[in-house]
C-alpha cells in the first residue's frame, strides 16, 4: 500500500514524519522567529517579549510581535495599542507601535478588548496559527512569539507550525522553578527547538534608598538550572516599578532598557 502520509494509519516506520510547517501569507517575509516560553505563568514573559523587541528594534532591526497568549493577551497594553487591526480586500495587517513594531493580538481583534475568550484549546491552537498565515506581516526581521504558560496546545502548535529558530525560556527565582524550566526546556528538546537561553526575572530589587539588591523571591537558582541544562544564562532582570508603570501607561518604548545586551546578540546572531 502507498503512503497516505497518515501516520496513524500506519505502523510502519518510512523516516521523517511529513512537516507541519505552515507558509505564512504570501505577502509576509519573516526572516526570524523567537518563541518567549515558560513553564508556569506571571513570570513576565510578556514584558521581556515587549522589551526585547523594543530593544532590536532600537538596533535597527524591524520586529514583530505575535501574542499567542490568546486567553491572556498582554502584548497590545504595553504599548497602548487599541482598537482593530485593519484590513484590505488582500488580507488583514498588524498594527504598529509608535516605533514601528508590528503587533497582532487576539485584543485587536476583539470589539470589546475586555471580552474573555472562551474557547477549547484546538479552536485557541487555530486561531494562533490564523496569525501566522493570514496576517499580512510584511518585511520582519525578528518575529517574538510571546507564548502562553505551559506546555499545551499553544506551544505545541507554534513549534510545530512554526519555523521557530530558537526560544527564550523565561524563570523567576523560586523552588518550584527548577522543575517548571526543565519540563519546558524538555519539551523544546523533544521538538528540536534551539533555546538560546534563559531569563530571570524578578531576580532582585534595588533598594532607592541604600542601592542594595534583595532578593525577593529567595536566592536565584537559575545559574544552576542553566548548568544542568547546559544553557545560557542571558540575564537577570531585576523588579523595577518604572517597567511596570510604563507598561501600565503603554509607554514601554519609552523606558531605560534593563540589560539585555547578551540575549540581543544571540538574536542578532541567528
Ligand atoms: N521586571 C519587572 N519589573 C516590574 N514589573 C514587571 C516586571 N516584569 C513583569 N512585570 C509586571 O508583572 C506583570 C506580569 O507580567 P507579564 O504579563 O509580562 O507576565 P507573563 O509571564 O506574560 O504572564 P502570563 O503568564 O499571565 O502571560 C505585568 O503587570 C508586568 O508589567
Amino acid at each position: 500500500m502507498g503512503c497516505n502520509h497518515d501516520c496513524d494509519s500506519c505502523g510502519g516506520s518510512c523516516g521523517e514524519p511529513e512537516s507541519l510547517l505552515k507558509a505564512p501569507h504570501p505577502l509576509s517575509k519573516i526572516k526570524k522567529v523567537i518563541g518567549v516560553v515558560s513553564g508556569k505563568g506571571g513570570v513576565g514573559k510578556s514584558m521581556v517579549t515587549s522589551l526585547l523587541a523594543v530593544a532590536m528594534q532600537r538596533q535597527g532591526a524591524h520586529c514583530g510581535i505575535l501574542d499567542a497568549d490568546i486567553t491572556g493577551p498582554s502584548i497590545p497594553k504595553g504599548f497602548g495599542l487599541t482598537g482593530t487591526l485593519g484590513a484590505t480586500e488582500e488580507g488583514v495587517y498588524p498594527m504598529a507601535t509608535k516605533t514601528g513594531i508590528d503587533v497582532c493580538s487576539i485584543n485587536l481583534l476583539m470589539e470589546n478588548a475586555s471580552d474573555p475568550v472562551i474557547w477549547r484549546g484546538p479552536v485557541i491552537a487555530g486561531a494562533v496559527q490564523q496569525f501566522w498565515t493570514d496576517i499580512i506581516w510584511k518585511d520582519i526581521d525578528f518575529m517574538f512569539v510571546d507564548m502562553p504558560p505551559g506546555t499545551g496546545d499553544v506551544p505545541l502548535t507554534v513549534f510545530q507550525s512554526l519555523p521557530v529558530d530558537g526560544i527564550i525560556v523565561m524563570t523567576s527565582p523560586q523552588e518550584l522553578v527548577s522543575m517548571v524550566v526543565t519540563k519546558a526546556v524538555k519539551m523544546a528538546e523533544m521538538m528540536n527547538i534551539p533555546i538560546l537561553g534563559v531569563i530571570e526575572n524578578y531576580s532582585y530589587v534595588v533598594c532607592p534608598d541604600c542601592g542594595k539588591h534583595i532578593s525577593v523571591f529567595g536566592e536565584s537558582h537559575v545559574d544552576e538550572i542553566a548548568k544542568e541544562h547546559n544553557l545560557d544564562v542571558l540575564a537577570k532582570l531585576p523588579m523595577n516599578p518604572a517597567l511596570a508603570s510604563a507598561c501600565d501607561a503603554g509607554a514601554l518604548e519609552d523606558v531605560e532598557l534593563p540589560d539585555l545586551s547578551k540575549a540581543c546578540d544571540k538574536i542578532a546572531a541567528l
